[in-house]
């Protein structure tokens, strides 16, 4: 019999399979707690959830499933508790974990009849993608950002893949607007993260805080001044110990006093002003304020002495953390990272007469914020809940994106299905049925540790990748611990990886085989050290794809997305919705909607570590 939770307006097929239904939710937050309280309030009966994460103070406005006495426990395991406190006869399974270990390989994902992302960033989301067509289950990816939100059905051989179309690359800035010349407060907030790393976290070389002498508006002003110097910013920190006037004076004066050598600079800006230590200690003379954990510390700007004595205390406290760890990781929801953060893009911003910003700002701005809102993810997730319908019906024709979108003075219609479902992109990386990529690289200067971990890891999102070199059968990297270590420090040139080589990608836990094209590449200055062309110029869709002239064109590059689409938001639903009238027997037209902003990190502002 089929429980009288699984609603009656469902045809008999679908309702037959919904007590039966295996069901992945990947994801607790947002979104997620929303889907898994819509599977419960539906009759699904055997629900699997994963999140790797704990439950934050902040989570509790809108993950209506945790309460305040849930907070440091995990988000998977609460989330289900919570759900078997309403209805106790469903099986739901917790797992604390990231979707991306080892563990969750092809014949965990094959176990289900369909998988439900919930996710906030794109590596995890790449990978399920990959996970799903490896297992050939079907997969519902949904995100949301502020008032916009959108749902996808995706299936090998039926859809696009998550990774069909280019993602927009996340905005950055110049190396010399951070180090010599910012202008913005989030020029500021940039170099103030940069900071901290280079203080307490990883290292990285693109994250130089001193001054860039070889910034070419600064061309000729330098040649007599000999070179800063060269030791690393960590090596000097602790030959100091971290003393907080001495590394004061460093960030926040001899280094600016150097960069007024840099006279072209400020030709036609307004120089900055260097402060020392004394100085700031001694700012104001108003009564003194003390940092609290009340709201006038969290939305008042500090004023400059306040920046230097948290700069002060919370340089001893970051000290004392480092000292059990290899680095720190910043974190926006870390108060003391925060804190510093704060002080430094402000001391900064005061040197160079830019608007200083309170931390709640700053918190908004470093993390990326944009406002999580309840009601987005509640519609988002009842779209991915009854679009999950469908797919147990078999109805993939059904299936097609939905775009929810804020409402407009013109328009009262936020939501806006696509006309049809997306077809895969036959020169997909990920989902062709030969996937190939072209890589553009540095081969006499790139190592095969950073092609691993810079171009296979954080850009082609592999995991565990295995290379050989094609033709030769060298085993560039394996991913079995300690196989190649030995190439790791070499050229790839060194191992004979040179321009026109191909090298084989194979990820086995993603079950994913890739051909990468090498082509010798040098980046000019203050440009991405390499490039991956998915071959752009392919991407466009193909007649098959359906879509008239005029369309908007999702697969071209941002700039002809641009260049086509310049109507307004209301103008494209009112013409959708024109298009889509019933009485006037357009069906057959195919006006396809330009999607709006996809999720969180599309939206970034900063080249997050
Ligand atoms: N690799 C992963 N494996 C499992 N869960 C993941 C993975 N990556 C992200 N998540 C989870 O996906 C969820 C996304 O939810 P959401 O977007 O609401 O983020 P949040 O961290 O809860 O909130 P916010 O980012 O707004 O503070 C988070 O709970 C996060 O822990
Ligand atoms: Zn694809």
């Amino acid at each position: 019999m089929i429980p009288s939770a699984v609603p009656s307006v469902l045809k008999d097929s679908v309702r037959e399979v919904i007590p039966t239904a295996k069901i992945l939710v990947v994801g607790a937050g947002g979104i997620g707690c929303e889907v898994l309280k819509n599977l419960a309030l539906s009759g699904f009966a055997d629900i699997e959830i994963i999140d790797l994460d704990t439950i934050d103070v902040s989570n509790l406005n809108r993950q209506f499933l945790f309460r305040k006495e849930h907070v440091g426990k995990s988000k998977a395991n609460v989330a289900k508790e919570s759900i078997l406190s309403y209805n106790p006869d469903i099986s739901i399974k917790a797992y604390h974990d990231s979707i991306t270990s080892q563990e969750y390989g092809v014949n965990f994902f094959k176990r289900f009849n369909v998988v439900l992302n919930a996710l906030d960033n794109r590596a995890a989301r790449n990978h399920v993608n990959r996970m799903c067509l490896a297992a050939d289950i079907p997969l519902i990816e949904s995100g949301t950002a502020g008032y916009s939100g959108q749902v996808q059905f995706i299936k090998k051989g039926v859809t696009q893949c998550y990774e069909c179309q280019p993602k927009p690359p996340q905005k950055s800035f110049p190396g010399c607007t951070i180090r010599n010349t910012p202008s913005e407060p989030v020029h500021c907030i940039v170099w103030a993260k940069h900071l901290f790393n280079q203080l307490f976290g990883e290292d990285d070389p693109d994250q130089d805080v001193s001054p860039d002498t070889a910034d070419p508006e600064a061309a000729g002003d330098l040649t007599a001044m000999g070179n800063l110097l060269r030791t690393s910013t960590r090596q000097w920190a602790q030959q100091v110990d971290y003393n907080h006037v001495k590394l004061f004076n460093k960030f926040f004066h001899d280094d600016i006093d150097y960069l007024l050598l840099m006279e072209n600079l400020w030709k036609t800006r307004k120089p900055p002003e260097p402060i020392s230590w004394e100085m700031a200690s001694a700012c104001g003379t108003e009564k003194r304020k003390v940092l609290t954990d009340d709201v006038s510390s969290e939305m008042d700007v500090w004023p400059i002495y306040l920046c230097a004595e948290v700069f002060s205390t919370t340089i001893a406290t970051l000290k004392k953390e480092l000292s059990n760890k290899e680095f720190l990781i910043w974190d926006k929801d870390d108060k003391v990272g925060l804190n510093f953060v704060t002080a430094c893009a402000n001391i900064r911003a005061h040197i160079f007469s830019i608007a200083k910003k309170s931390r709640w700002d700053i918190k908004s701005i470093a993390g990326n914020i944009i406002p999580a809102i309840a009601t987005t993810n509640a519609m988002i997730a009842g779209l991915v809940v009854l679009i999950a319908f469908r797919v147990l019906a078999g109805d993939y024709e059904e299936c097609q994106s939905i775009y929810l979108r804020q409402k407009s003075v013109h328009s009262n219609i936020i939501l806006a299905p696509d006309f049809f479902t997306e077809k895969a992109n036959p020169n997909c990386y990920v989902c062709a049925e030969q996937p190939y990529v072209s890589a553009y690289v540095n081969v006499e200067d790139m190592t095969v540790k950073e092609f691993e971990n810079e171009v296979l890891k954080k850009t082609l999102n592999m995991i565990a990748p295995d290379v050989i070199l094609d033709g030769k059968g060298v085993f560039v990297i394996s991913s079995e611990e300690g196989e190649t270590e030995a190439n790791n420090d070499k050229k790839l040139s060194q191992l004979g990886i040179v321009d026109g080589s191909i090298l084989k990608a194979d990820d086995f836990l993603q079950n994913y085989n890739l051909t990468i094209g090498i082509n010798n590449y040098i980046a000019e200055k203050d440009k991405p050290l390499f490039k991956i062309d998915a071959k752009s110029e392919e991407l466009k869709p193909s007649q098959q794809n359906g879509k008239e002239n005029g369309s908007v064109d999702e697969n071209a590059s941002e700039e002809n997305v641009m260049e086509v689409d310049d109507k307004t938001e209301a103008e494209h639903l009112e013409e959708y919705f024109d298009d889509n009238d019933p009485q006037e027997g357009t069906s057959t037209k195919k006006r396809k909607l330009n999607p709006p902003d996809d999720e969180d990190e599309d939206l970034i502002m900063l080249d997050d570590p």
